[in-house]
């Protein structure tokens, strides 16, 4: 019972539709008395041979009346109970996903994608049928239940109701029970789907690397047996969820016996007529439905309550990045002062960034180099405020990072990741994806800018090709391209390209730093590369390693070092040569 308390402030802003609904279903449970009773009525008639065509007629029209009534309460009654449940799924469903987009990196990290999908989906359906199917079989077996044995107590014997009646606190402990063991299995099950889920998304999103490793069979083998876990999980469920029906068919078996044996004994003796014995054996048929609400209620409530208690928890969940209450939402300029004496990403005790003292000038360029693993894209997840630092300041101009909304944050940054994503949709939407009110004109001047337009236009459907799954597949150069054309066509104040341009020719990646340097002129870029190509001409550049700043100046300064700089562009110089001569050759 606890979710429904849980739930109040729902019950509370949908009162009406609740109380209509309510009061509706009492009303039908009134409605439902009424035929057994006619139909006793007419049995004793029958019997005393005192039915007229009148009466008769009489009867069948109030039985029809009643029929069309019900008929029309009931789906008054489900407009107004399901109807206010299919609202609080779509409430939770939008909770959920605000939730999702306001949360950070962090977040993302502890929960896995398959168990975010399956609360978003499962659980939100479980708690609908609470907030729908629960209120109904509850004030069913309520309303219906209890008017039904209060007809067959006091207008036709209550000492048969009592006899009759007896086996029914068994019910009540069994489906207790069973609730018990229900509420257990259930969340086992639910952990189960999750993992499957899991399982399929990773599967789906990685079919190509299967593929290429020949993995189809092995990685089906793992899906049948996790399958066969759910099924396993599910069964247990299902064995324990089976035991309800039978149970009360049980008992409300026994109870028409009682009804049968001692009614008979009552007609005999001349305390019943046989039209009332008829009215309680109807009545008693009546009360199957209650007693299995009953049962059906506590098995709602026990899901319900589960995956309400996880969608809470996942809603409780705090952002990992909060912004300040006086947070100011002003445009950000001046040079960017980064000093970091240490950071650790949050839950680890490894140093990932050390002694960085840095000025990014403001309409300059750049260049972070170092080993894979050295720190650059940490350093850039720091300047977008994806993780908090842990030690240390980052200003823009004279303003703290924590001082600055994190709206106006990342409006200022146009950033190309290294794991660049293409939504399933047309080329010119996933340009326009930052900016979707662009003009056509100037989706195709970014893509230009970023040397894609040439290959964009060799498409059947040109800007309206569809990309991703639904779509053509596209080469990761091309991917990398429509993600700068993205982020140059939002024309950020501060441009970051993590390592964006690695899957692209040296020609091409000339052009693409040529028209930079044109279009950007004045604005600040930040490049991440291995290839020390794209960032030889930045006016600054950083050599990082094991999180620390080993060199830092332009592309002369470091070549004059004689460090690692200059023995990474050497040697990759001599590969360049050493690649051309074997094209020439
Ligand atoms: N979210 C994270 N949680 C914990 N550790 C992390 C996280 N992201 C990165 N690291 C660790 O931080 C270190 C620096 O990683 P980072 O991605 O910044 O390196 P990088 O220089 O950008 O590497 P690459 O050139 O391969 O992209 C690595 O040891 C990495 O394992």
């Amino acid at each position: 019972m606890r979710v429904y308390r849980d739930l109040w402030w729902f019950f509370k802003q949908e009162k009406k539709a609740y109380i209509v609904g309510i009061l509706v279903l009492i009303l039908v449970s009134l409605l439902v008395l009424v035929p057994p009773y006619v139909i006793g009525r007419v049995v004793d008639q029958i019997y005393d041979g005192t039915l007229t065509t009148e009466s008769l007629f009489g009867w069948i029209l109030l039985l029809m009346a009643v029929g069309i009534i019900t008929y029309g309460l009931r789906y008054v009654w489900r407009i107004m109970i399901f109807g206010a449940s299919i609202r609080l799924a779509r409430t939770l469903r939008n909770q959920l996903y605000e939730h999702f987009t306001r949360m950070s990196s962090p977040f993302y990290q502890r929960y896995r994608t398959g168990d975010l999908m399956a609360h978003g989906t499962n659980d939100i359906r479980a708690v609908q049928m609470t907030a729908g199917q629960g209120v109904l079989t509850i004030v069913d077996s309520i309303t219906m239940g209890g008017f039904v044995v209060l007809t067959m107590a006091i207008v036709i014997d209550w000492k048969l109701t009592l006899i009759t009646l007896t086996p029914m606190p068994f019910m009540a402990i069994l489906t207790n029970i069973y609730g018990g063991m229900l509420h257990k299995r259930f969340h086992a099950a639910q952990g189960a789907f999750s993992e499957l889920n899991d399982n399929v998304q990773g599967v789906i999103s990685g079919v190509r690397v299967t593929k290429a490793f020949g993995q189809e069979k092995a990685d089906t083998e793992k899906f049948r047996l996790k399958s066969l876990e759910v099924v396993g999980k599910n069964m247990r469920v299902a064995k324990v969820d089976a035991l309800f029906s039978p149970t009360i068919s049980f008992i409300v078996g026994v109870c028409y016996f009682l009804a049968v044996a001692f009614g008979a004994r009552y007609v005999v003796s001349g305390d019943l007529t046989i039209g009332e014995l008829t009215s309680f054996t109807v009545y008693l048929g009546l009360l199957i439905w209650p007693m299995l609400a009953f049962g059906m209620f506590f098995n709602t409530i026990e899901r319900g309550r589960a995956s309400y208690d996880r969608i809470q928890k996942l809603l409780s969940e705090k952002q990992d990045i909060v912004e300040v209450e006086e947070a100011i939402d002003e445009p950000i300029s001046g040079d960017i002062h980064v000093s970091i004496p240490m950071f650790q990403y949050p839950g680890t005790s490894s140093v990932v960034l050390q002694q960085i003292d840095l000025t990014i000038k403001e309409g300059k360029t750049l260049g972070i180099v170092g080993k894979t693993g050295s720190g650059k894209s940490s350093l850039l997840r720091l300047l977008l405020r994806e993780y908090e630092l842990t030690d240390g300041t980052i200003i823009f101009g004279h303003r703290p990072i924590e001082q600055l909304t994190l709206n106006r944050l990342k409006q200022t940054f146009g950033v190309v990741p290294q794991d660049h994503f293409l939504f399933s949709t047309t080329i010119a939407d996933n340009v326009a994806f930052a900016k979707p009110n662009a003009s056509m004109e100037q989706v195709i001047h970014a893509c230009q800018l970023a040397g894609i337009h040439q290959d964009i236009i060799q498409f059947n459907d040109s800007y309206d090709t569809v990309v991703g799954e639904r779509g053509v597949t596209l080469s990761g150069g091309q991917k990398q391209r429509l993600s700068i054309a993205r982020a140059l066509l939002a024309d950020p104040e501060i441009l970051i390209l993590d390592d964006s341009l690695s899957a692209v020719d040296a020609a091409t990646e000339e052009y693409i730093l040529g028209k930079l340097k044109e279009h950007r002129r004045g604005q600040t870029n930040i490049i991440t590369a291995h290839r020390l190509s794209a960032i030889h001409h930045a006016e600054c550049i950083i050599v990082l390693e094991n999180g620390e700043i080993i060199e830092q100046g332009n592309h002369n300064d470091l070549m004059s070092l004689d460090g690692w700089y200059s023995r990474m562009y050497n040697q990759q110089q001599l590969e360049h040569l050493v690649e051309k001569g074997g094209r020439d050759a």
